[in-house]
């Protein structure tokens, strides 16, 4: 299974509604949002009010990635907005169990997003409270870097970890994907993969962006 989750990141802001429907029309299956602070990360971008504008003119699951400090504060106000898959990072939850149960009780499907220097290990004792691990392959806050190439030896270990647990937990990456990177790492066991410039910054246009990721995943 592939899933293709368009970063809207590398969208054209001014036109962000018709950068959520060319991924939808383009056959992406989720829309990924990346939400920044300016503190756990050293940018800025969307916050609920805008997941709720663009939730108007799109039927797909929305992914929501918290790039944030402190984001038991503001879950339940994404969750509202719109978003369907929620995920909150290892390194910014003091009590990591709570702030997944509590994505649960939304209603919302829980993921942890693990920063490039963080260990798997992390995991080991919230298996049961995870829908989907989004590693990621660059350091956050930017659309536009390179793939770290330890990603893909990590997501092969996850992949273990998570065939010996018995759970069926989603492994999502997220940073550098584009036709050249993502094969490796497909066939390590990720199936959700987010893209941001290799979709928007495509000159063939997105839905051809992403049929190109879709091929190169399965190649
Ligand atoms: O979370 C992030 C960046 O922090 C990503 O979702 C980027 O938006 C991915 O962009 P590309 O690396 O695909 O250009």
């Amino acid at each position: 299974m592939v899933m293709i989750a368009p970063s809207i990141l590398s969208a054209d802001f001014a036109a962000l509604g018709e950068g959520v429907r060319q991924a939808a029309d383009g056959g992406a299956d989720w829309i990924h949002v990346d939400v920044m602070d300016g503190h756990f990360v050293p940018n800025l971008t969307i916050g609920p009010p805008v997941v709720a504008a663009i939730r108007k003119v799109c039927a797909l699951p929305f992914d929501v990635h918290l790039m944030i400090e402190t984001p038991d504060k503001y879950i339940e106000a994404f969750a509202a907005a719109g978003a369907d898959w929620i995920s909150v990072h290892a390194e910014a939850c003091t009590h990591l169990q709570r702030t997944l149960a509590h994505i649960r009780d939304l209603g919302k499907k829980a993921g942890v997003a693990l920063n490039p220097h963080t260990p798997l290990c992390v995991l080991e004792n919230i298996l049961d409270d995870l829908d989907y691990v989004l590693l990621m392959s660059v350091n956050p806050g930017f659309g536009g870097q390179s793939y770290i190439p330890a990603n893909t030896p990590k997501t092969a270990r996850l992949r273990r970890m998570i065939e010996q647990s018995g759970r069926e937990i989603l492994i999502q990456v997220d940073g550098g994907v584009s036709p050249a990177t993502i094969g490796p790492v497909a066939a390590a066991g990720a199936s959700v993969f987010v893209a941001g410039s290799a979709i928007y910054g495509d000159k063939d246009g997105v839905a051809a962006a992403i049929a190109k990721l879709r091929a190169a995943a399965t190649a």
